[in-house]
């Protein structure tokens, strides 16, 4: 078993751009250029960078939801740069992605009971009604959310507690790897707190290996092991996240340390902290 999980060799994605050459050929521009990660199995790595430096591309690549251009993405030991959906399909469900808006991954005419197993059913592995509620109020109950809310529509749920719904669908076919693409953006700081408690205790659980992308360095302070800084689509540094915040190597790094200010926590802090309220706490999970 290898100790890194996933790996990227000079990993590359260019799209045509409107304009076209003398030739008639398509212009390419690169989003993401040559990158070197190695994503150590059970490590929380961040991705920042300001926008547009290439976070999403970059993730939506590492999930194989895009298919590079060059270069090679290695998981668990096999190529995958450039599988058929088909060759994808059992790896599919051990990688999986949460978007920072959960509304585009539930259904907001489903209950969440149908919402949450339905990959579990795709894959074949649901028997039938009583065994959907069940394994659906198994993930309510893992993210902290009451059972009750197996019944529940998205629009019944604040903005905190869609989030765990949408952390939950991606749990549902127990995956080793998670890109978790700025799942606590748009939520306001308490619940985001909540969020990325949930998160580190479900990585220590279930032996997640996540990929956490974020422009919130006090948040990837808090949450990652390593962090690496993407800058016009190429990572400029890498490293453990103690050493990458005290002796940031890069200029682009110190610009980024010192244009956000950081609130006064340390790396850890999470820790010490309880990290979830009970599930049965009806309706109130941040
Ligand atoms: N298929 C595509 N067609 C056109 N432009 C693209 C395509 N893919 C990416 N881009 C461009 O590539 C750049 C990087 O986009 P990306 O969303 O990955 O950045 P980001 O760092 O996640 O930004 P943000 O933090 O604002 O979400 C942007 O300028 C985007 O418009």
């Amino acid at each position: 078993m290898s100790e890194i999980l996933l790996r990227t060799g000079q990993l590359g994605f260019a799209y045509p751009a409107r304009s076209t050459s003398l030739f008639g050929k398509p212009v390419m521009r690169d989003v993401i250029k040559s990158v070197d990660l190695a994503v150590p199995r059970g490590a929380v790595l961040g991705l920042v960078g300001e926008s547009g430096s290439g976070k999403t591309t970059l993730g939506r690549l590492l999930v194989r939801l895009l298919e590079p251009t060059s270069g090679g993405i290695q998981f668990d030991g096999v190529e995958i740069s450039h599988l058929s959906e088909v060759a994808l399909r059992p790896l599919r469900a051990r990688i999986q992605m949460i978007f920072q808006d959960p509304q585009s991954s539930l259904n907001p005419r489903l209950p969440l009971a149908v919402t949450l197993t339905r990959q579990i059913e795709v894959y074949g592995r649901l028997k039938g009604r009583r065994d959907r509620r069940d394994r659906a109020a198994g993930l309510l109950d893992l993210v902290g959310l009451p059972t009750a809310f197996v019944d529940r529509y998205p629009h019944e749920l604040s903005g905190g507690q869609r989030q765990r719904a949408g952390i939950a669908r991606a749990l549902a076919l127990q995956p080793d790897f998670i890109v978790a693409d700025e799942i606590v953006s748009g939520l306001d700081v308490s619940t985001q707190a909540h969020i990325l408690m949930l998160l580190k205790e479900l990585r220590a659980k279930l032996g997640l290996t996540v990929v956490f992308i974020s422009h919130d360095l006090s948040v990837i302070r808090v949450l990652c092991d390593e962090v690496a800084i993407l800058k016009g689509g190429e990572v400029v540094e890498h490293g453990p996240v103690g050493r990458i915040f005290s002796q940031p190597q890069h200029i682009y790094t110190r610009q980024l340390l010192a244009a956000i200010p950081l609130p006064d926590v340390e790396p850890g802090w999470l820790d010490d902290t309880p990290l979830r309220q009970h599930p049965h706490q009806q309706g109130s999970a941040a």
